[in-house]
């Protein structure tokens, strides 16, 4: 695990949306198409945002979400919104953003068909995590019902999950989120941060982030 320690929110942002622009030019040198995974939550956006000006091929880029609350697509906790409105309109709009979501399955028989999506899509080219206090990310929540499954070497792309507060969410697995070179993480405040060091005390079980340790580069600012 890298960490990079910033002087200020701006300066990570800025930073961390220039090294997954030079990623993902990286991946559109040796591949037709590039994949993007991209966190929900709030932390990020100010990065989808910075991201979305950057110079690229976007129609050669595929877009896909690390996690969905099982919402329709249009619901204020959509994180394919999230990433709609803060990336795809902001500058990415030729890009393809692959939602996890379906109006008409429950999120079983969801997580299979976004499986079969996503498993099409796979290697993943750049990933971007986010991490919450209690040490998850994407939605491998520590004591999930589903985390043993979400976090099995054969697991499907994607998978069914039940967050804490009992929300029903599908997220891609850690062995899909693994296919990624290497995996960012964009952190920020003094609670993530400490989080951070627990994590290294502990399993991937108890710290999903843990599943993704060596190769992450950590982007921190208070
Ligand atoms: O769907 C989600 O909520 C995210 O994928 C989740 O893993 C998020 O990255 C963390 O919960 C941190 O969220 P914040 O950035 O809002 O703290």
């Amino acid at each position: 695990m890298k960490l990079i320690e910033h002087p200020d929110r701006e300066a990570l942002t800025l930073a961390l949306a220039q090294d997954i622009a030079d990623a993902l030019g990286m991946a559109l040198n040796t591949r037709d198409r590039a994949v993007l995974c991209l966190p929900g939550g709030s932390t990020p956006v100010p990065a989808f945002k910075a991201l979305a000006a950057a110079r690229l091929d976007w129609a050669r880029v595929s877009v896909v979400p690390g996690d969905e609350r099982w919402v329709p697509a249009d619901h204020p906790r959509s994180n394919a919104r999230l990433i709609r409105r803060n990336l795809i309109d902001e500058g990415a709009s030729a890009a393809e953003l692959v939602g996890l979501h379906h109006d008409m399955l429950d999120p079983v028989e969801g997580a299979a068909a976004a499986a079969a999506r996503v498993g099409a899509l796979l290697p993943l080219s750049v990933l971007l995590l986010g991490m919450g206090e209690d040490m998850h990310t994407a939605s491998l929540f520590p004591g999930a019902a589903g985390l043993a499954a979400a976090m099995d070497s054969a697991a499907p792309a994607v998978v069914p999950i039940t967050a804490p507060d009992g929300e029903p969410r599908v997220t891609l697995s850690a062995a899909a989120l693994l296919t990624a070179p290497e995996a960012f993480l964009m952190i920020t405040g003094p609670d993530k941060r400490a989080a951070l060091d627990r994590a290294a005390t502990l399993t991937p079980e108890e710290a999903p982030i843990r599943a993704f340790w060596k190769g992450l580069i950590v982007h921190y600012a208070d």
